[in-house]
């Protein structure tokens, strides 16, 4: 048995996440954990919400909430959706929790016990009138880039470039609209990622068969321009962990607390403890210490490409530099973008579908199956209302969910909701199951490599091959001359349907469950053998005909979303 330690992006706590937010972390992620726990193989599956920064506090005082409450209120929303979704995280944590401050402090104090942080004074906007620096997000003004005027201290929205608060041209503050501010001295720590390079570069060449999104994005950072940089990883904020040097306090880093970048990863680590603490496992050291017991563990992280650079550079130095014995990332598969509609899906600008509104319109299902059938895995991919309509009145509705309609029902109108016996299988049917069991070894192998798009694709193709054969065999007429043969052929035709369900549990859990109580059965292993598991389903075994598993998506509807869909939300 293997173990499969995975973690999801952690989403950010500052809203509902968008379907690209979705698609380009947590879906995939629980696409993975729930195709190894279906083979037999031992998995913890992580995430939680990122909870530190200025965004945080940002719309926390837009809600009028302190924002400890704001985040603790935001946190559960998300967990809610999640479980909407049906994502099987083994525990959905808090990156704000005690135990991941403790170790973020820790972390600190270790890396600078091997002199890779550095204490560095540098100037930084503070606002009189509000009485506080303002770091990133807590001012805007006029970009030096392009000359957009609203502008944040982090970035411009209007030209992307990657800014400092103090290049904006007439700063102002985000709280108080004040104009009047000055630059004052502070004192930051860096982590020296520049010494650690060659390292880390070493350490990248040495990770096998990773998409080359990620290691184009890693070697980038590495290698442009002047290489690899130094990065702040504090802050002047009240919110967030408070600097500390292990259990120590750290003389002028008062008040201070750490950038979120720094935390968050390292919530990877908490998460696992937390989940111990929440009296849901027994040992996290032996998902995350190569010397209590991970050291066969394979480790697969999930992200968008935004979040690359702190995956295979960032986190890795924090954990390399350390000198301990965490387990290091194996595999990191990453994602471009999913747009909506020709332009981005936008939280700020509350442009798109947001996972609380897909699911008031579809159950979990639908969703899952377009998203992960689309993901854009090679290039940006594009949500259209016309493609998901007609994605899920094709594969779902058409192909999966018809066949199992028509065998179910035809069976109940000539032999009763029982798998009838009699007759035997011809070379139609002993082709189908050489071609069942050739695609889903097919579809194993791309699931294992997370494949996701590739694995969608051969499973469709399963589903295909059956509703194929029954075209060619066509039991009902079968029937009016050879009921004996049609008995055989309905008799596959119903254990088709439990593989379906066993195989597509992945991407579509509630069918797949829906289907298996309709077939009256808990045998939900895993197909290593197919003929085997095509006689799964007994002659004589009871079953119920499924309600609709799949209903189409009318253009009226379609056209209905459309429209609520194409301004901002509220
Ligand atoms: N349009 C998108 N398509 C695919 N993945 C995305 C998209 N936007 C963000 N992601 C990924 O979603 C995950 C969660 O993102 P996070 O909660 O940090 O929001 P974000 O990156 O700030 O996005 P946004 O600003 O759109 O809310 C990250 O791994 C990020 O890379
Ligand atoms: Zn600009």
């Amino acid at each position: 048995m293997a173990r499969h330690l995975i973690t999801s992006a952690i989403p950010y706590i500052n809203g509902i996440k968008h379907l690209g937010n979705l698609v380009g972390s947590q879906l995939p992620a629980d696409l993975f954990a729930r195709y190894q726990r279906a083979r037999g193989n031992e998995v913890l599956f992580l995430c939680a919400t990122d909870e530190h920064g200025t965004p945080a506090e940002l719309a926390a005082a837009k809600a009028g909430k302190p924002v400890a409450e704001y985040c603790t209120e935001m946190h559960e929303v998300q967990a809610q959706i999640a479980e909407g979704f049906r994502l099987s995280f083994d525990h959905f944590g808090r990156s704000s929790s005690p135990q991941n401050h403790k170790l973020t402090q820790h972390f600190a104090g270790v890396l600078a016990d091997r002199g890779l942080i550095r204490e560095v004074v540098e100037t930084q906007m503070y606002s009189p009138t509000d009485g506080r620096f303002l770091p990133d997000r807590y001012i805007e003004g006029t970009c030096p880039n392009c000359g957009f005027e609203d502008a944040r201290g982090d970035q411009c929205d209007n030209c992307t470039k990657q800014l400092d608060p103090v290049d904006l041209i007439n700063p102002r503050s985000v709280i108080s609209g004040a104009t009047d501010l000055e630059m004052r001295e502070t004192k930051h720590l860096y982590l020296r990622q520049s010494t650690m390079k060659d390292e880390l570069e070493k350490w990248i060449d040495t990770r096998e068969g990773w998409p080359v999104l990620t290691t184009s994005i890693a070697k980038k950072w590495l290698n442009d321009g002047d290489g690899l940089q130094d990065r702040g990883i504090t802050r002047d904020l009240d919110w967030g962990i408070p600097v500390k040097r292990g259990e120590e306090d750290w003389p002028g880093m008062e008040g201070k607390v750490f950038y979120v970048w720094f935390d968050a990863p390292i919530e990877y680590i908490a998460c696992a403890q937390e989940w111990v603490d929440a009296g849901k496992g027994s040992d996290w050291q032996r998902w995350w210490r190569t010397d209590k017991g991970a050291e066969d563990v394979t480790y697969t992280q999930f992200m968008g490409k935004d979040n690359v650079p702190f995956h295979t550079l960032s986190f890795p130095a924090t954990i390399l530099g350390s000198g301990e014995p965490w387990k290091l990332v194996d595999y990191i598969k990453s994602f471009n973008y999913l747009n909506y509609d020709g332009g981005q899906f936008s939280t700020s600008r509350g442009r798109g579908v947001f996972m609380d509104q897909a699911l008031e319109i579809l159950p979990a299902d639908y969703w899952r199956w377009w998203l992960l059938s689309h993901a854009p895995e090679s290039s940006d991919a594009e949500f259209t209302w016309e493609n998901f309509q007609s994605s899920v009145n094709k594969d779902l509705a058409d192909v999966l969910g018809n066949f199992a309609s028509r065998v179910t029902k035809f069976c109940r109108s000539k032999f009763g909701e029982v798998v009838p016996e009699g007759g035997s299988y011809g070379p139609r049917e002993e082709q189908l199951i050489a071609d069942l069991t050739a695609k889903i070894r097919e579809y194993e192998g791309f699931m294992a490599h997370a494949e996701v798009r590739k694995s969608a694709t051969a499973l469709r193709a399963a589903w295909v091959l059956g509703n194929e054969y029954l075209q060619e065999a066509a039991p009902w007429s079968t029937f009016k001359t050879d009921p004996e043969t049609a008995a055989a052929q309905i008799r596959l035709a119903l254990n088709v349907i439990r593989l379906y369900a066993v195989i597509s549990a992945p991407f579509v859990p509630d069918a797949s469950a829906q289907l298996l109580t309709a077939l009256n059965t808990q045998d939900d292993s895993w197909p290593d053998d197919v003929p085997a598991a095509l006689e799964s389903l007994p002659a004589g075994h009871g079953f119920a005909v499924p309600k609709v598993t799949f209903r189409k998506i009318t253009d009226a509807e379609r056209e209905e979303w459309q429209a609520r869909f194409a301004g901002k939300r509220d």
